[in-house]
């Protein structure tokens, strides 16, 4: 099948990178003199046949760009066939040849039920702060997100010991630990709560009063941080900090990192990520693959079944996970 003109969406939280790998895919296209097109606001714009027609000067200094140009959103009708079928036809009314949706999981479901009733190519690229896609090593935007919550960890501890206080850090990750776990190694932090790990609140409460106690017996410094994924405290976090305050007798205050995590212009891992799996989305359409992910396997690109993405949860790294204990007792 001769490829003439492919469509790029955005879809889901919005990640550092997806613009250098919209610029990417513009690119590598552009080489094999293939148009390109923007859909806008994720699935929303396919709905509406809202889309902008790519030319060099919306690509020029896009590598660096933190957000989306293409704008990002959650789309509820996307879930219904009917919607999705007035897509497939949107899609062959505007002479589309392929589409690359850069997203997480929920947006990978879509287009592979939208590869199911449309017969050209749809290709995923993952595109998330979570690093919670199975089928690749990593996703882009989640490197961005680990530097911000460690940068946010370094300076907050400055007023953390200034006060000699416990302060929770609480990072994104949806159902995962991945920026939870290594912001935590990288901002030297004293313990971290993992959803892989979580069993009850009273079980990683004794675990944490036990760590806080073992570092105030090694005479460590007076200070705590304690990083923690969102959404896993059950009733909040409140209660974890109104806790460790009544057992520990130290100040505690909560730091939730939210959405700024989601900012900022990409590293350059991610920037690296973006433009290899942006180029290798477009090699993936013109070789006609259909409902596939354009995923990283020890720094190559590599085609995978979408539905690989949500299989299994994607493990995080046992040497990581045992290595925190090892290297936080002291302080
Ligand atoms: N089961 C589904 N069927 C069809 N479309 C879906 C489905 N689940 C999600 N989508 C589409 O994908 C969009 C994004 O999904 P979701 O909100 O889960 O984010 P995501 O792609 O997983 O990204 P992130 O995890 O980074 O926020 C949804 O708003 C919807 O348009
Ligand atoms: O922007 P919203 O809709 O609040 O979504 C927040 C969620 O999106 C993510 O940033 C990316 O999936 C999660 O880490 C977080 O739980």
């Amino acid at each position: 099948m001769s490829i003439k003109k492919i469509a790029i969406l955005t879809s889901g939280g919005d990640a550092p990178g997806m613009n250098a790998c919209i610029r990417a895919a513009y690119l590598a296209a552009r080489n094999e003199g293939i148009e390109v097109i923007g859909y806008q606001h994720g699935y929303n714009g396919l709905l509406k046949q809202d889309f902008v027609e790519f030319e060099h000067r919306d690509i020029r200094n896009l590598i660096q760009r933190g957000g989306t140009v293409l704008y990002s959103a959650r789309c509820e009708k996307f879930t219904k066939e009917e919607h999705r079928i007035k897509a497939a036809a949107n899609l062959d009314e505007a002479g589309i040849d392929g589409l690359i949706v850069i997203g997480g999981n929920g947006s990978f479901k879509g287009a592979e039920l939208l590869q199911d009733i449309w017969d050209k190519p749809v290709i995923g690229v993952p595109g998330t702060i979570d690093n919670d896609i199975a089928g690749t090593d990593y996703t882009i935007g989640y490197h961005t997100a680990i530097q911000t919550a460690v940068e946010s960890i370094d300076k907050v501890r400055d007023t953390a010991d200034a006060f000699e206080r416990i302060f929770i850090v609480d990072v994104m990750g949806r159902e995962a630990g991945f920026i939870a776990l290594n912001s935590a190694i990288a901002g030297g932090a004293d313990h971290v709560v993992l959803p892989e790990t979580f069993e009850s609140a009273a079980d990683e409460l004794v675990r944490i009063l036990d760590k806080l106690d073992q570092r105030r017996k090694n005479h460590a410094n007076s200070s705590h941080i304690i990083v923690i994924t969102e959404n896993l405290w059950p009733g909040g976090l409140n209660i974890l900090c109104d806790s460790l305050q009544t057992e520990t007798g130290i100040d505690t205050r909560i730091l939730t990192l939210g959405h700024v995590q989601r900012g900022g212009s990409p590293v350059w891992q991610d920037r690296i990520l973006a433009s290899k799996l942006g180029a290798f989305a477009v090699e993936m359409v013109i070789n006609d693959e259909r409902g596939r992910m354009a995923g990283i396997r020890h720094r190559y690109p590599e085609s995978v079944p979408l539905g690989t993405s949500r299989e299994d949860r994607k493990p995080l790294n046992h040497y990581s996970m045992s290595m925190l204990d090892k290297i936080t007792l002291l302080g």
